[in-house]
């Protein structure tokens, strides 16, 4: 699914008003009804709505909400916050309308007292959409405080007030949203971790714009949806052989952090790897052969931490490395001389990440086709500190660029930099996952995909959507406070199931 910026979306409704056609009254009609039914399903016969408006299209869509929930038969106020302009030509329409149905509306100038929203009813934010310009500021910044104020339920239309599509809101007034109700797609400003607190649940309401615009517009951004990620997905030849699913090599673990080591270990065989040769320190050893009999060890000389790259480097044909290894000096000797002698791809993680971070002249060693999997904070710390999320996806996609490489930024729409240009937003997972741990599962996965011979892009996809949908499975039968990252392994061939022809 695509991810249009304000400006397509524009484009997308003059477009579907020229070619269907349609006026730009009745797709307004239409959008108004699709949030009027979902409001209506949503809250039982007793709740009552204020519906608050600016005077564009935005308002223009509360002001038609407000006559479908009066004609169902609904309470519903109306406060008008005044501007300088007049209504847009929408909004105008929908003003008689509502005036003709006989709705009681309040308009609120500057100075004017913030009419009481009774308690129960729900806030229905019609404030502004994707046409807001500049920051909020004066009574309408004041009304969006007082709105955020209140204990009630609030419901955004198409984006919270104060929000932008495309760019950050960082530190702006903006509407805190328990839901918001977009329409036709989703907007950039809705995926990202920095608005959260803003959105609420976002619910994406089809109001049947022209497909043919969808399928012929070009987005920077889209979502790794199930179809997406199936359309990437390799299903096994009946007559494969363990040669045909590579030799992964995996560098993980130190004294006290083997249980990353295992973890990671564990999610590479699980995620197909034909072979697995993990890397570990002395102590390690006993620990890894006796819980995944599966994995070949290859003991480090050092007792407690990874100092020196094994021998032979030619069987594998990829490396993961970095969970739970540390950032000691011989260590980063050691990810220098992988980085150096190996010429596969890699996954790098964790410390792995914090060790280039130290130390740039390791970037450089990096093969083309690897993937990094930085935490917003390991992310910083390599591409240096960002004041937004906006600003981190167009860092990770120069960087991609730059090392023809993944990038990826890890979060609740863990956002995939591919070295095409294009940006991808994971759909699967959950808060159960924040657990030390599930991001050691997710370097497993992402090698052993690598090992069967997927490009990074593509492993990035498949990997990264399976992990959150394993997650998504296994906290069916836990809680999202008692989610292991374990139950992630447990749950991953469910999840590869779900990408079965
Ligand atoms: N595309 C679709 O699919 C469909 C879209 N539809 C709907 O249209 C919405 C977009 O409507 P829109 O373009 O009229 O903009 P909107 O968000 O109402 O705001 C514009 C108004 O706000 C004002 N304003 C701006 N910044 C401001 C500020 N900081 N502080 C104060 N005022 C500010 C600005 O004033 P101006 O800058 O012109 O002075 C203007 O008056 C979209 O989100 C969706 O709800 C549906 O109806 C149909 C299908
Ligand atoms: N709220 C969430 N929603 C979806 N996925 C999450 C959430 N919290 C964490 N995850 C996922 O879990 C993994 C955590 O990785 P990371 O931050 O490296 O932690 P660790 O390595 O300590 O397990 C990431 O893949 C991330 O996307
Ligand atoms: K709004």
């Amino acid at each position: 699914m695509k991810i249009f910026s304000a400006e397509q979306m524009r484009a997308w409704d003059a477009y579907t008003i020229r070619h269907e056609p349609v006026l730009s009254i009745d797709l307004m009609e239409r959008a108004a009804g699709r949030c009027a039914d979902w409001l209506l399903a949503h809250f039982g016969q007793e709740t009552g709505f204020m519906v608050f408006c600016g005077m564009g299209n935005n308002g223009g869509d509360g002001l038609a909400i407000a006559r479908m929930l009066l004609a169902a038969g609904r309470r519903a106020g109306v406060v008008i916050l005044e501007s300088r302009r007049q209504g847009s030509p929408d909004f105008l329409e929908n003003l008689k309308r509502l005036q003709a149905a006989s709705g009681a509306i309040f308009l609120l100038a500057a100075g004017d007292a913030i009419p009481d929203v009774p308690a129960g009813a729900v806030v229905v934010d019609a404030l502004f959409g994707t046409g807001l310009n500049t920051p909020l500021s004066g009574h309408a910044a004041r009304l969006v405080e007082h709105l955020n104020g209140l204990p009630n339920t609030r419901v955004a239309i198409d984006l919270p007030s104060g929000l932008f599509a495309d760019r950050s809101a960082v530190g702006n007034p903006v509407l805190l949203a328990t839901h918001t109700l977009t329409f036709a797609a989703p907007k950039l400003g809705l995926l990202l971790q920095e608005n959260a607190p803003f959105t609420g649940e976002v619910h994406i309401l089809d109001i049947g714009l022209s497909p043919a615009f969808e399928s012929a517009t070009e987005t920077r951004f889209q979502l790794a949806t199930a179809t997406l990620v199936k359309s990437r997905f390799r299903p096994r030849n009946r007559f494969a052989h363990k040669g045909n699913f590579g030799h992964a090599y995996l560098a993980a673990g130190s004294l006290g952090k083997m249980g990353a080591a295992l973890m990671a270990a564990t999610a590479c065989l699980r995620g197909g790897a034909g072979l697995l040769s993990c890397h570990v320190p002395r102590c390690g050893v006993g620990i890894l052969q006796t819980a995944l009999p599966e994995a070949m060890a290859l003991p480090d000389p050092d007792e407690t931490r990874l100092t020196t790259l094994p021998g032979e480097t030619s069987r594998y044909n990829c490396a993961g490395i970095g969970p739970g290894i540390g950032t000691s000096t011989q260590t980063a000797a050691m990810l220098r001389s992988c980085l150096a002698k190996f010429q596969v791809p890699f996954v790098l993680d964790a410390d792995a990440l914090n060790l280039l971070a130290k130390d740039e002249s390791l970037m450089s060693l990096l093969p083309a086709g690897s993937i990094l999997t930085p935490h917003p904070k390991e992310f910083d710390r390599l591409f240096g500190a960002h004041d937004s999320d906006f600003d981190r996806i167009e860092t990770a996609l120069a960087a991609a660029e730059r090392l023809q490489s993944v990038v990826l930024l890890k979060g609740h729409h863990t956002f995939i930099a591919s070295p095409t240009g294009s940006g991808y937003f994971n759909t699967t997972g959950n808060a159960g996952m924040a657990k030390g741990g599930s991001g050691d599962v997710l370097t497993g996965l992402l090698t052993a995909l690598l090992a069967q011979g997927y490009g990074a892009e593509d492993a990035a996809l498949v990997g990264v959507w399976l992990h959150g949908k394993a997650g998504d499975l296994a906290v069916e039968r836990q809680s999202y406070e008692s989610l292991l990252p374990g139950d992630l392994v447990a749950r991953l061939g469910a999840a590869f199931r779900q990408l079965y022809p």
